[in-house]
C-alpha cells in the first residue's frame, strides 16, 4: 500500500454564494520515503493541494469529490479527533512563514519539547530520536529528556548554537533560524509525511539551499516522505525524486525528476521548462509563456492549456484530456510517467483515424461524480 493515495480529488472554495473550483480531478500517489515536488505557476492550486492533504483547508474551502487515503485511512471522512491524531505525529506541515507554526510567547525549546512529549510519549518507540533519548535517559526527568531531544533536533537542522537557540523566543532569531526551528518542530514527531509549502521562498538564495539540504538529509534519515510545494524548478530537480506539474487546478504531468527534465511530454511542462533561466548558459534565450493561466474556477470545454498551447488542435478546445500513463514508446526513464494531453495519449491520433489509441490508465472522466 502506498503511503498516500489521492484519488479523483476536487476542492472548491466558496466566495459569497458561489462555489469556485480550485482543484479538479487530482490523482497522486506517494510512496514511503519519497520526496515529491509540486510545481506550477501562481494560482495553479499547489497550496490548496497541500492544505487539503493535511486537512487544513480554510473555512471556505472544501473537498467536493474524491478521497485522500493516508496509510489506508481516508482523511476526507475522518473525524476531527482522528485528524488531530494524524497531524503532527504522522503528518507534519511547514509553511513559507514560520510564524504560522511557532508560538511567539514560548521559547523555541519549550515548543519543540512540548511537541516531542505529545508525539512520542517519552520517545521509547521512535527511531532517530531514540538514539538521543538513550544518551539522556540516565537520571534526566521526562521534561529534561524532551528538552535534550529538542536541542538535538535543532542541531540536526544546522543551528550553530542549538542550546542557546532553544532558550530564545521566535522573534529573537533571524528568518533562516526561525524557519529551521519551524522545520525541527514539524519533524519532531518523526512524521511519515511532511508537507512543506514553499518553506524557503522568503529567504536568501544561499540560505534556501542550505536549509533544504538539511531538511532532505533529516527526512531521508527518518524515511519521511515530503510533498515539497515550490515554484522553483531548480529546487524541484535538485531535491525531489518525483515531480508533479499543476496547471489551473489540474495535474498535467507526473514522473520522476529525471524524466520530467529530460523527457517532458506535456506541452505545458515543455514550455515551463523552456521559460526557466539556464544556470549553465545564462546567454540562452528564454521562451516566453504567452497569456495567463485560467483561473481554476473557470469552466472550460477542452484542455485548460489549449488557449496558450502552440500545438493545440480543434479537438483540444472541445475535449478535456485525462491524466493517463503514457505508452512506452513515449517514455525514457520512467514507465509510470503520467501526462494529461490529447496529443500524447493517442486520442488525437485516434480521432484523426490513425492507429495507436493507447490510454493505458485513466481515472474518472473529468466532470463526473462531483459531490
Ligand atoms: N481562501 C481562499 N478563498 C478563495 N479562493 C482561494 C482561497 N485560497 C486560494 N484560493 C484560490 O484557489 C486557487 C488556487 O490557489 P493556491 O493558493 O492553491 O495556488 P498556488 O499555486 O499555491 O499559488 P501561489 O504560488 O501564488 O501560492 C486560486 O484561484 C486562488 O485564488
Amino acid at each position: 500500500m502506498s503511503l498516500l493515495e489521492v484519488a479523483d480529488l476536487d476542492v472548491a472554495y466558496t466566495r459569497g454564494n458561489t462555489r469556485m473550483p480550485a482543484l479538479r480531478d487530482i490523482n497522486l500517489t506517494m510512496e514511503r520515503g519519497a520526496i515529491v515536488g509540486l510545481v506550477g505557476e501562481s494560482g495553479s492550486g499547489k497550496s490548496t493541494l497541500g492544505l487539503a492533504i493535511a486537512q487544513l483547508l480554510p473555512g471556505n474551502g472544501r473537498v467536493t469529490a474524491g478521497t485522500i487515503a493516508f496509510d489506508g485511512t481516508d482523511l476526507t471522512s475522518s473525524t476531527q479527533a482522528e485528524l488531530r491524531a494524524f497531524r503532527g505525529k504522522r503528518i507534519g506541515v511547514v509553511f513559507q512563514d514560520p510564524s504560522a507554526s511557532l508560538n511567539p510567547v514560548l521559547t523555541i525549546g519549550e515548543q519543540i519539547a512540548e511537541s516531542i512529549r505529545l508525539h512520542h510519549d517519552t520517545g521509547e518507540s521512535t527511531s532517530l530520536l531514540t538514539e538521543t533519548l538513550r544518551k539522556y535517559s540516565g537520571g534526566l526527568a521526562r521534561r529534561g529528556r524532551s528538552w535534550a531531544m529538542a536541542v538535538d533536533m535543532l542541531a540536526r537542522m544546522g543551528i550553530p548554537d542549538p542550546a542557546g537557540c532553544a532558550r530564545r523566543f521566535p522573534h529573537q532569531l533571524s528568518g533562516g533560524m526561525r524557519q529551521r526551528a519551524a522545520i525541527a518542530m514539524a519533524l519532531s514527531g518523526e512524521p511519515d509525511l511532511l508537507i512543506a509549502d514553499e518553506p524557503t521562498t522568503a529567504l536568501d538564495v544561499t540560505v534556501q539551499a542550505t536549509i533544504l539540504r538539511e531538511l532532505v538529509e533529516l527526512v531521508r534519515e527518518m524515511n519521511t516522505s515530503v510533498l515539497l510545494v515550490t515554484h522553483d524548478l531548480d529546487v524541484a530537480s535538485y531535491f525531489c525524486d518525483r515531480i508533479a506539474v499543476l496547471y489551473s487546478g489540474q495535474l498535467f504531468e507526473l514522473a520522476s525528476a529525471k524524466e520530467i527534465f529530460e523527457n517532458p511530454q506535456n506541452p505545458y511542462t515543455q514550455r515551463l521548462l523552456a521559460s526557466q533561466p539556464n544556470i549553465d548558459d545564462e546567454s540562452a534565450e528564454l521562451a516566453v509563456l504567452e497569456g495567463d493561466v485560467p483561473d481554476p474556477a473557470d469552466e472550460l470545454a477542452g484542455c485548460r492549456f489549449a488557449a496558450r498551447c502552440p500545438e493545440a488542435i480543434d479537438l483540444c478546445r472541445s475535449t478535456p484530456p485525462r491524466l493517463v500513463t503514457l505508452p512506452e514508446r513515449l517514455v525514457t526513464h520512467d514507465r509510470e510517467h503520467q501526462c494529461r494531453c490529447l496529443l500524447r495519449d493517442g486520442t488525437a491520433t485516434a480521432a484523426a483515424g490513425g492507429a495507436g489509441h493507447q490510454v493505458l490508465h485513466a481515472r474518472r472522466p473529468a466532470g463526473e461524480d462531483r459531490r
